[in-house]
């Protein structure tokens, strides 16, 4: 019988990937109308509250049991986001579940969250030997994250329109235009460090795309530049983008000041 579809019929093989640590990006927006309705002296108790669960955080990162980056979000869609890479979900949650008792998080109110594991793909090979043991891949499967001073969070997909359809193009055809992909990238070493959050199954994209920057110029030029490669100009759809400034612990009381 004949196809009318422009798809292949056969059934393409999904790419290996590695997986790290699981991730969660949590979103929210400050109620200052709220918060300047508290009394300076318990506003500043809050903040040290909120400083001492940083520093527990500081310690997890220390050992390199995990890793966190905290960074206020320009624009109305939310204030701060916290970042956080632990080795379980159950760890994630345990973090989730202690940042929501702390007093200033009845002030903090949720706008978006993102939940994710950091992936590495096999395109290129995944080396000799356990990749789990290679110190290379570790160090980009468990990455403790840069200080920068910018990041930019979006989550997305890969397209399965009829005719731009990812995931029924051959191996071959995806390692060719990841090969690509991963060349753009490569031009902006040292300007932009990324994290790859894979999320199918986990949340409503299928990654989370994490980009720190010391030049946040640097953002716009990747993602316009990546829009002419034919991975992100055919196949890519995007959701929401974040922009944001580092925010140090030792800030905070004069970011909540009034
Ligand atoms: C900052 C630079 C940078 C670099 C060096 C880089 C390199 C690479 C390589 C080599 C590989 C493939 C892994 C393998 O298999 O070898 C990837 C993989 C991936 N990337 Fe990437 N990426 C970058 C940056 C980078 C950006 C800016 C984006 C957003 C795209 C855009 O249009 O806004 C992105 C997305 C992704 C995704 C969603 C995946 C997984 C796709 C899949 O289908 O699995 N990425 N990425």
């Amino acid at each position: 019988m004949q196809h009318q579809s422009s798809e292949p019929t056969v059934t393409q093989q999904a790419a290996e990937t590695l997986d790290g640590w699981y991730t969660f990006h949590d979103f929210r927006r400050i109620d200052w109308s709220r918060l300047k309705q508290v009394e300076a002296t318990v506003r500043t108790k809050m903040v040290h509250e909120f400083q001492a669960f940083l520093s527990e955080l500081a310690q997890v990162e220390e050992q390199k049991e995990g890793s966190h980056a905290l960074y206020t979000i320009i624009g109305q869609k939310a204030d701060l986001v916290l970042m956080v890479l632990r080795p379980t979900m159950e760890d994630i949650q345990a973090v989730e579940v202690k940042m929501q008792k702390l007093d200033l998080y009845d002030y903090l109110i949720p706008t978006y969250s993102y939940v994710s594991v950091v992936e590495l793909g096999t395109y290129r090979g995944s080396g000799e030997g356990n990749p789990y043991e290679n110190p290379y891949v570790r160090d980009r499967l468990y990455p403790i994250l840069p200080k920068s001073k910018h990041i930019c969070f979006y989550p997305m997909s890969k397209s399965r329109r009829d005719g731009d359809n990812w995931y029924t193009l051959s191996m071959e055809k995806r390692k060719e235009l990841m090969y690509r992909h991963g060349m753009i990238g490569r031009s902006y070493a040292g300007k932009i460090q990324q994290i790859i959050g894979g999320s199918t199954g986990f949340d409503d994209w299928e990654w989370g795309v994490t980009l720190f920057a010391n030049d946040i110029l640097q953002f716009k030029k990747i993602v316009y530049e990546m829009r002419f490669d034919e991975v992100s100009a055919k196949y890519g759809e995007f959701g929401e983008f974040f922009i944001g400034n580092r925010l140090e612990s030792t800030d905070l009381e004069a970011h909540f000041a009034l």
